[in-house]
């Protein structure tokens, strides 16, 4: 593999490009506009020059990862990856129209690997004209710090494509966990309800945003409390793989808490919208109830 594609410039495109630049590959990024792209680009170079400050990296190295990433807003400029690794929001029509989009402008070898965090890789995979040359890929946020990459095969995906993609992600320096294809596979399947219990808890008024987080901070040993968590993932992302739970797997224990309906319907998405269960709009987080 030499040459990748990354659709979708957020927290996670961005965190993709970045892994797979410093691994030497050449990185094109899509979204559909400008600005998010540059900010995207802005985000890498921030997170590449933490890397640099604190001696992982070397400065010229940040450099030529830099200029391995190039960006725009038409499909036609991944005629040429070898991998298209697709990052957008996580909404099963926005992801199929990208593929309808997408695949008339890749070579037949090319292969499609989506970054979904619960949505169906078999119905994916049958939205692209090469259902076997599909395959979930499933990294975490933030995506140069964690070690983990899900793999998912959807029942189309055949043994080749499974393994260059276990291979690209060995090459980024990650290890990989292969999960079956079914809602959410294996860490949202167990972290969400988790997270979707912490909202509940706050709903119900068992403890305030700093108690819940603190005491599954200091009482679980967790980095981050779980609505600290939640804000970091985005809560329109955490509503819509409860959602996909919910749906899939038709089980009222997996029903999204109303109150985290309702700040995804008020537009707080967490850090990225600069409010959610916290506020991001000074120099420290400041719990919002
Ligand atoms: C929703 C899904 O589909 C799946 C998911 O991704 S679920 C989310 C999974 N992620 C988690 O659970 C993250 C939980 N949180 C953590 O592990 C930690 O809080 C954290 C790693 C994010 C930050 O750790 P910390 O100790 O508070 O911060 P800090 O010491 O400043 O940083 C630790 C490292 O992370 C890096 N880092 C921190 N935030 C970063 C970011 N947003 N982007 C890139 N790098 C970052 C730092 O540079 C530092 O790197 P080195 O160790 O190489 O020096
Ligand atoms: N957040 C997390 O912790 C994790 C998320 N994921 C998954 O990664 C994917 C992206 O999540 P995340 O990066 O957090 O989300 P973000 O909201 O940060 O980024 C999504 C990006 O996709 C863009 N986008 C939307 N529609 C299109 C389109 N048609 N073509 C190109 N780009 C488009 C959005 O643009 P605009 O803003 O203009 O709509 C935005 O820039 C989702 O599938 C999510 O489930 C996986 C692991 C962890």
């Amino acid at each position: 593999m030499r040459r990748i594609g990354v659709i979708g410039a957020g927290q996670m495109g961005s965190g993709i490009a970045h892994v797979c630049a410093v691994a030497g590959l050449d990185v094109r990024m899509v979204d559909l506009a400008e600005d998010v792209l540059s900010r995207a680009v802005a985000l890498v170079e921030r997170n590449l020059g933490r890397q640099v400050a604190r001696g992982k990296l070397a400065d010229a190295d940040m450099q030529a990862a830099l200029g391995r990433i190039t960006t725009g807003t038409d499909y036609a400029a991944l005629g040429d990856c070898d991998l298209v690794i697709e990052a957008a929001t996580e909404n099963e029509e926005v992801k199929r129209e990208i593929f309808k989009q997408l695949v008339p402008h890749l070579s037949a070898e090319a292969l499609v690997a989506t970054n979904t965090s619960s949505i169906s890789i078999t119905r994916l995979a049958a939205a692209t004209d090469r259902p076997g040359r599909f395959v979930g890929m499933h990294f975490m946020n933030p995506v140069p710090v964690m070690q983990l990459v899900e793999l998912i095969r959807g029942i189309q995906t055949e043994q080749a494509t499974f393994e260059a993609v276990k291979e690209l992600a060995e090459r980024l320096g990650k290890t990989v966990s292969v999960a079956e294809d079914f809602p959410a596979f294996i860490v949202n399947r167990i972290l969400l309800p988790m997270i979707n219990e912490a909202v509940y808890t706050l709903y119900e008024g068992v403890g305030s945003v700093e108690s819940i987080d603190t005491a599954m901070k200091l009482g679980a040993n967790h980095p981050m409390g779980p609505l600290e968590l939640a804000d970091f993932i985005g809560l329109d992302t955490c509503l819509a793989i409860m959602h996909v739970l919910y749906d899939g797997l038709a089980d009222s224990k997996y029903r999204p808490c109303p109150l985290l309906v309702k700040y995804v319907e008020a537009g707080w998405l967490g850090r990225k919208t600069k409010r959610g269960f916290y506020d991001y709009g000074g120099d420290t987080p400041v719990p919002t109830r």
